[in-house]
């Protein structure tokens, strides 16, 4: 490769490949993300996006999903609808939006940062609802890396495509470029006073006067990020519900590793409440274990994890 003659050294995120062009590969590798516009179909998104109503209205029940709703509409009466869905989790069991994490489009991308043989660990469709007034539809500051037992890091990416126009009034991504370079941070609720999600951790002290850059993006423009770049998304402003879709990728030669004694030990013991309460389960099973389950060969071999 051309582009790393003379500093091999400086191409740790990404993979020999035909797709990137140099200035691609360059710019994950200084920034931690890459940007492609009009990657997946309007017609697939408006496929996903009918799934997820169906979903919504409990047309249809798909094991293992987990459906999430806004903190600040938690403790009030359910209705069937999206504006009681503000993201849903783990659709590795729904043959259609799964079809998402297994787009040739979207995996040929994904082989540039961790190549041929690929897990699919982590789904989301993200329905961020407009806020309520208790600034609670933001997501603080993070890196992915802190809900993951596997390793190492560099061969984990997130492919997050936009649903429809995402911008600053409905809560775009918002990342600091480069921030991939660093390690992994303390994470834990920040201290807002209208309420936090359940699991929303934020880092800690981040650097305010690091440069940020609002990910403004169309229908089927997709991101492409290192897991330790710190990310979250703003308030939405508007009265619609911005809609993303995503899938965290691992190497199926990423292993396993025990996260006692590290600063994810917090998410893991509240990853194991949340499963003792709705599986009746006890200790047997383990934070490994939960991702053991859920993630799904999409290419290759899956050696290790
Ligand atoms: C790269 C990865 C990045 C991430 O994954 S970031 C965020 C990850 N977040 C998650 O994984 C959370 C996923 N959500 C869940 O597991 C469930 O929605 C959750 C929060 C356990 C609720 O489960 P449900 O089955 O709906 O149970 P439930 O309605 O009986 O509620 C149980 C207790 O939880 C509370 N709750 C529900 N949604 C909440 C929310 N959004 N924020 C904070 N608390 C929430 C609810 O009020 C109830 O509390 P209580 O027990 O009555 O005091
Ligand atoms: N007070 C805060 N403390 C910590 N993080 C915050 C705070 N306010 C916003 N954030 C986080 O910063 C990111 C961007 O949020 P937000 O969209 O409000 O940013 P912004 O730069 O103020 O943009 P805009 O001016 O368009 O609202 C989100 O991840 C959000 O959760
Ligand atoms: O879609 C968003 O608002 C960001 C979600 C996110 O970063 C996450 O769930 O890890
Ligand atoms: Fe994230
Ligand atoms: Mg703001």
């Amino acid at each position: 490769e051309t582009v790393s003659y003379g500093h091999p050294q400086r191409l740790r995120y990404t993979l020999d490949n035909d797709l990137l062009t140099p200035e691609q590969r360059l710019f994950y590798e200084e920034n931690g993300f890459l940007l492609i516009r009009n990657l997946v179909s309007k017609q697939d998104i408006d496929r996903f996006r009918g799934e997820f109503e169906r979903i919504c209205r409990q047309e249809i029940k798909v094991p293992g999903l987990v459906v999430m709703r806004d903190v600040a509409i938690a403790k009030s009466e359910f209705v069937p609808d999206q504006r009681a869905v503000s993201k849903v989790q783990d659709f590795q069991e729904d043959p259609e939006l799964f079809r998402y994490c297994s787009l040739p489009k979207i995996l040929k991308y994904v082989e540039c940062f961790i190549g041929p043989n690929i897990m699919a660990m982590h789904t989301m469709l993200i329905n961020k609802p407009p806020d309520a007034g208790k600034k609670t539809s933001r997501h603080p500051m993070h890196q992915d890396l802190h809900y993951f037992p596997f390793r190492p890091v560099d061969r984990i990416v997130c492919a997050w495509t936009a649903m429809e126009t995402v911008n600053r009034q409905n809560g775009c991504l918002v990342v600091l470029p480069g921030s991939h370079k660093g390690t992994l941070q303390e994470h834990d609720y920040p201290e807002w006073e209208g309420g936090v999600n359940k699991m929303y951790h934020g880092v800690r002290d981040y650097d305010p006067e690091h440069p940020r850059v609002h990910l403004e993006m169309e229908k089927g423009d997709t991101v492409f990020f290192h897991p330790l770049l710190i990310h979250g998304s703003g308030m939405n402003q508007t009265q619609g519900f911005r809609k993303a879709i995503s899938c965290h990728y691992a190497s199926g030669d990423c292993y396993y590793i025990d996260v006692k004694g590290t600063t994810q030990e917090n998410i893991e013991k509240e990853v194991k409440e949340i499963i003792v309460r709705r599986h009746a389960v006890g200790d047997e099973l383990t934070f490994k274990d939960t991702w053991a389950i859920r993630g799904r060969l999409v290419q290759g071999e899956r050696i290790s994890m």
